[in-house]
């Protein structure tokens, strides 16, 4: 189902997770940084409504999203750490490079995750154009910020 005919932060909290005593890694690529300012937002204050302690949450930055994979692995690596949300943009520009960079991440955080046996979420907008971005970043299709902290609490849950 496309974004546009649902919002990114709709979700139901039936049977969430308890995850006072988790403890989160938040990459934040500096890409698109009002993009990911806002996905961070999303994704901190889901975390707290949903039990997080906020020093139980842990934000890291990384330069751009092709930087998420390797910045993911030094947290996933950590014991201490039980889930990993990776928040970043990546919009089309003139040439090849966006397809580079999105298949690199998409690849390499999901490998990061089997690695380490723990969730990595792939938290990164991928759009055309800035607008489509803002709309997925606290717009009319809600916040892929949250949508990604939800993730990680129903993988702790599995
Ligand atoms: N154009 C975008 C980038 N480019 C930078 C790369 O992510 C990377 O930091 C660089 O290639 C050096 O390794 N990054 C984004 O996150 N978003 C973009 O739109
Ligand atoms: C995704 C990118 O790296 C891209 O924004 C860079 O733009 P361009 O492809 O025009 O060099």
């Amino acid at each position: 189902m496309a974004t546009s005919l649902k919002s990114l932060s709709e979700h139901s909290s039936k049977n969430i997770l308890d995850i006072s005593s988790k403890k989160f890694g938040i990459i934040v690529s500096e890409w698109n940084e009002e993009v990911t300012e806002a996905l961070y937002s999303g994704a901190y204050e889901t975390l707290k409504q949903h039990g997080a302690k906020s020093e139980n949450i842990i934000r890291k930055n990384v330069p751009g999203s092709f930087e998420l994979t390797l910045a993911s692995q030094w947290l996933a690596q950590l014991e201490e750490i039980d889930a990993v949300i990776c928040l970043g943009c990546v919009i089309q520009g003139e040439t090849k490079h966006f397809d580079f960079i999105c298949d690199a991440v998409a690849h390499g955080i999901t490998n990061v995750g089997l690695k380490y046996n723990k969730p990595v979420i792939f938290g990164v907008l991928t759009p055309d154009t800035q607008q489509q971005a803002l709309d997925r970043a606290g717009g009319k299709h809600g916040n892929k910020g949250d949508e990604a902290a939800i993730t990680a609490i129903k993988m702790l849950g599995f």
